[in-house]
């Protein structure tokens, strides 16, 4: 698990910001509380919270899969995100990772990766086929989270791990200007994870985008993120770095029992 730490905080003005968003879903049931964050280049942020948290619930509002109830979404580039062409705009520089990768398994490594750059084509484009450049896109891709060698081996013959980095080469594929992984190691063994996480903390660092990740493990957020964001019951309740993760923290995050803090 080791990496380099130094140089994480940009001057710039934040990426993204939810501006007091609240989300209840169609039920009733209220997912978010009315929350403020933002969020900065270069930065690994870890989402730690017990099952129900609204972990998700945030990752999604911050593409806007989930749509707020009140309060808004504001991009840096964009402005705020509240009329369709806007979301679409800040969708096409939003790759999204999730854990069940969603690769085509029939098809090859480098294909499924090819696939993100169709959001990026006209329907007659798309007909005409890839580009020699967006090819070569792909390959560098791959070449980046370890997979050049498997670029034409169906998806369906990759390990668990091998098809979450193809995941991850896909959404680098779409050239993302933000990355959000939705618990992306939750059926890994732990060198999978640690490899898929390495992965990730070089694309966050390297590419200067922030990179938000939800998480179960405990120890592997300490680990790699930068700051951790601990929701409970749709609320924020730590926001800060993982050396200020006392016990006291953990017992706001996860209750008194500890649970679910592995
Ligand atoms: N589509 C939905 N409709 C109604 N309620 C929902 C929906 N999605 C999530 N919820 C509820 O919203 C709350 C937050 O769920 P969310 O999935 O964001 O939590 P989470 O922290 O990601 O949980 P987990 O770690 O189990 O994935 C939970 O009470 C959940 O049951």
């Amino acid at each position: 698990m080791a990496f380099d730490r130094s140089d994480t905080k940009t001057d710039a003005a934040p990426i993204l910001c939810l501006d007091q968003v609240e989300v209840i879903y169609p039920n009733g049931t209220v997912a978010l509380q009315p929350t403020t964050v933002d969020f900065e280049d270069g930065e690994l942020t870890v989402l730690l919270g017990p099952s129900g948290a609204g972990k998700s619930t945030l990752l999604r509002t911050l593409n806007l899969l989930v749509r707020p109830t009140s309060g808004a979404v504001l991009s840096r580039e964009i402005g705020t995100l509240d009329a369709t062409q806007s979301i679409r705009a800040h969708r096409r520089d939003t790759a999204m990772i999730f854990q069940q990768h969603q690769l085509i398994g029939r098809m090859g490594a480098m294909h499924n990766v090819l696939l993100s750059r169709l959001g990026r084509h006209s329907f007659w484009r798309t007909l005409v086929g890839f580009s020699e450049e967006e090819r070569r896109l792909a390959l560098e891709c791959l070449t980046r989270v370890g997979l050049f060698e498997k670029a034409l081996t169906r998806c369906d013959s990759l390990s668990g791990g091998q098809q979450q980095r193809v995941g991850i080469a896909r959404a680098l594929a779409q050239e993302p200007k933000m990355i959000l992984a939705d618990e992306p190691v939750a059926s890994l063994d732990p060198a999978s994870s640690e490899r898929v996480l390495n992965v990730l903390r070089s694309i966050c660092k390297e590419d200067r985008i922030p990179v938000i990740v939800s998480l179960h493990q405990l120890d592997y957020a300490k680990a790699f993120a930068d700051r951790i964001i601990g929701l409970a019951g749709g609320q924020i309740v730590f926001d800060g770095p993982p050396t200020q993760l006392s016990e006291t923290v953990l017992t706001q995050i996860y209750g008194s029992t500890g649970q679910d803090a592995t």
